[in-house]
């Protein structure tokens, strides 16, 4: 017996509010509210059917199979909530050109959750497709929306999920991703926030700056005031690299080519061009500028890096359906 064949896809997402420590890791609450963009050149299609043949989950990604421990924990949430046994077959594409290292786990588990719970048989609206995504990976909570995302942090299973809050983004912002390295990266997401959140005496003015950082953030979006935005985001991706060096052991994402482009915005920003960067878990840089500086800034970031690793992406959708 086989169930429907569902595929969806969801894209990835950028913060410029960092989600970094959870208050509880199984569940995978986190300890402040985030605040992220969709993009739409990144995305991740994946396809789930249920099939009562099967005596495991079978994983595909990019056309290889894969025991994937995260994947398998995550499908056996999807047969809880659906009251079913059934093991499956699930194949994902990750449509972010090669080398570019920003194949994220949110847009994944965001595509599979919701490809997943509609092949089981359910049909959960948006809230509690974030939930289920929160339990793949956190940021995932935040592409089932497009644009603008908030992703609530609550104190639990049934109140931590995103809520949009510009899905329909009428601002010209952009994104320049700087592909610096697309191996997976050193030190997880999860390993480096546990560590943070163990060891790192700044922690808990981390999360006191971090809200702040977050209100005055959705007042600058709504306001559209690229500078305010600009200059929040950026403080805030180093506030969350700053906590990575002051744990024990300390370690950083940062990479000397990270610093170069850190230079370059710098440098642009002396020519007048207003351009703010932002980091995550690995050495890439993305920078948030607007439409009309972005081929400037692209030209003057291609004399330093071969162009395939200069990537551009505007706000994006959020997760959606596109065949069953
Ligand atoms: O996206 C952000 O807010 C900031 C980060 O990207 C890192 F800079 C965190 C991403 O963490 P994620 O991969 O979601 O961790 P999980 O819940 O342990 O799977």
């Amino acid at each position: 017996m086989k169930s429907p064949k569902i595929t969806a896809r969801a894209h990835t997402n950028i913060a410029l509010i960092k989600y970094w420590g959870k208050k509880n890791q199984e569940l995978i609450i986190p300890m402040n509210n985030s605040l992220s963009l969709t993009l739409d050149h990144f995305y991740t299609d994946t396809t789930v059917q249920f099939d009562s043949t099967l005596t495991e989950d079978i994983f595909t990604l990019d056309g290889k199979t894969y025991h994937d421990e995260k994947v398998s924990h995550f499908m056996d949430i999807v047969r809880d909530l659906a009251n079913i046994s059934t093991f499956a077959k699930i194949d994902s594409t990750n449509h972010v050109p090669t080398m570019a290292g920003l194949a994220s786990s949110a847009s994944a588990y965001a595509a599979l959750a919701l490809a997943a719970s509609q092949a089981a048989g359910l049909n959960l609206d948006r809230k509690d497709l974030s939930r289920l995504a929160r339990r793949g990976s956190g940021s995932a909570s935040r592409s089932i929306y497009g644009g603008f995302v908030e992703w609530q942090a609550g104190t639990n299973d049934l109140d931590s999920y995103a809520v949009p809050f510009e899905e329909d983004v009428d601002w010209d912002l952009q994104m320049i991703a700087i592909v610096l390295d697309p191996n997976e990266k050193k030190i997880s997401s999860r390993a480096g926030m546990q560590t943070v959140v163990a060891t790192s005496p700044y922690y808990p003015a981390w999360v006191e700056s971090t809200t702040a950082d977050l209100t005055k953030i959705k007042t600058a979006i709504q306001a559209r005031d690229f500078t305010t935005v600009g200059e929040i985001a950026e403080s805030n991706a180093m506030k969350m690299h700053a906590l990575n060096m002051s744990a024990t052991p300390h370690f950083s994402y940062i990479e000397p080519d990270s610093i170069k482009v850190m230079d370059a915005v710098a440098e642009l920003r002396a020519q007048g061009i207003p351009c703010y960067y932002t980091m995550d878990a690995g050495p890439n840089v993305k920078i948030i500028c607007q439409k009309q500086d972005t081929q400037k800034i692209s030209d003057y970031l291609t004399n330093l890096f071969a162009p395939e690793k200069v990537l551009v992406s505007a706000a994006g959708p959020g997760a959606k359906i596109i065949a069953r």
